[in-house]
């Protein structure tokens, strides 16, 4: 039997990259909502306790109504939004972390997909914090890069303006400067960092691709690792991750034929179309830093291309279906 499956949403940015994605599965069949009731509370009330799974593709208050409207105990959901990162009841869509968290996900009717920013930021960290290499109180500070697709379509539609005097376009811009950026309590809940992150995003003049920047002072870690050691962590941890790879370490020896870099920098949009997670570890032993650089598509292992891997975990497929 063909699982029945509806896009809550499915007109965004999101839901149209997993519109994309659920057209690759034969047993799969999508409920469709006339695009002008698309908004209309009992028609997606119909629709939604129809399927077998929902995806969200909402603001966090749309999100939160559509899960109030849930009276199938069957259905289950996957939600994108914000709305449910950080709350009990809900299971948090990062299978990469540990067996237990892709188990979890696995018997969940309830999953909430990762931010994108955080989706970077947590695995850069989890791993160090979980083994009791940083210490939980370490003063995290992390920069991000994105893409402007990440504010969706009303951030697309004002860089795509073609006024020539559009004022998103001229340079990339700092943003969430209240230092208060909605990804920091969940940042926090799944690295178990007690202190509050200082997160500086920064949005840019290209469609897609992110990358999280967090620097170490390797004297301040529990154990006083290497930059080589740092990179042994995370490569250990994420050794048998198809989605999540740990790219080889870099030095200043290593630089000069680094294959990942070019000209010296790093391209931080070559995840974009997949849904990997790639982590480069950074060190300078002489002065004890470190950085972590992660880079993704935000719009694929940081929104769609996640939700559909936690579909097919929750559905019983193979996990790398179709991505
Ligand atoms: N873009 C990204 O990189 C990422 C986004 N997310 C999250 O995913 C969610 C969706 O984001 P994104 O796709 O970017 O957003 P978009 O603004 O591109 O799309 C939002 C969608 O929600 C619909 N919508 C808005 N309000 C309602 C409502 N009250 N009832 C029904 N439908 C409604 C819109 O419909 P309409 O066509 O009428 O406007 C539109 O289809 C958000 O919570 C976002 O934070 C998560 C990770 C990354
Ligand atoms: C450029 C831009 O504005 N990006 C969004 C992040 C998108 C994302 O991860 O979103 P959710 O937490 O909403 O799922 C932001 O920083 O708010």
């Amino acid at each position: 039997m063909k699982k029945k499956i509806f896009v809550d949403g499915l007109s965004g940015t999101t839901g149209l990259g997993i519109n994309e994605r659920l057209s690759k599965y034969d047993n799969i069949e999508l409920i469709k909502i006339d695009y002008d009731k698309r908004r209309d509370i009992n028609e997606r009330k119909k629709c939604l306790n129809e399927a077998d799974l929902v995806f969200l593709c909402l603001p966090d208050e749309a999100a939160r109504e559509a899960v109030s409207l849930v009276t199938n105990p069957s259905t289950k959901i996957i939600d994108a939004s914000t709305a449910h990162r950080t709350i009990s009841g809900w299971t948090y869509g990062l299978p990469e972390l540990s067996p237990s968290h892709k188990e979890e996900i696995k018997n969940s009717k309830r999953v909430s997909n990762p931010g994108c920013h955080a989706t970077a930021f947590v695995l850069s960290l989890y791993p160090l914090i979980k083994n009791n290499i940083m210490p939980a109180d370490y003063p995290v500070s992390c920069q991000s890069i994105t893409g402007y697709s990440g504010g969706g379509k009303n951030l697309i539609e004002k860089y795509e303006d073609k006024n020539k005097d559009n004022p998103y376009t001229k340079a990339p811009r700092p943003y969430s400067l209240g230092l208060n950026h909605k990804h920091l309590k969940e940042m926090m809940v799944h690295t178990g960092l007690v202190n509050s992150p200082i997160f500086l995003p920064i949005v840019a003049n290209y469609y897609k691709g992110l990358a999280t920047i967090i620097p170490i002072h390797t004297s301040l870690l529990n154990k006083k690792l290497k930059g080589k050691e740092l990179y042994n962590v995370l490569a250990h941890h994420y050794k048998n991750q198809k989605f999540v790879k740990v790219m080889p370490y870099i030095d200043e020896e290593s630089l000069g034929d680094y294959k990942y870099i070019f000209d010296g920098g790093l391209d931080i949009t070559a995840c974009n179309d997949t849904n990997l997670a790639e982590i480069f570890v950074i060190g300078n032993d002489e002065k004890n830093i470190s950085m972590i650089i992660t880079r993704l598509d935000n719009l694929g292992k940081g929104a769609s291309g996640a939700a559909i891997q936690n579909m097919n975990l929750m559905l019983g497929y193979e996990e790398d279906l179709n991505l």
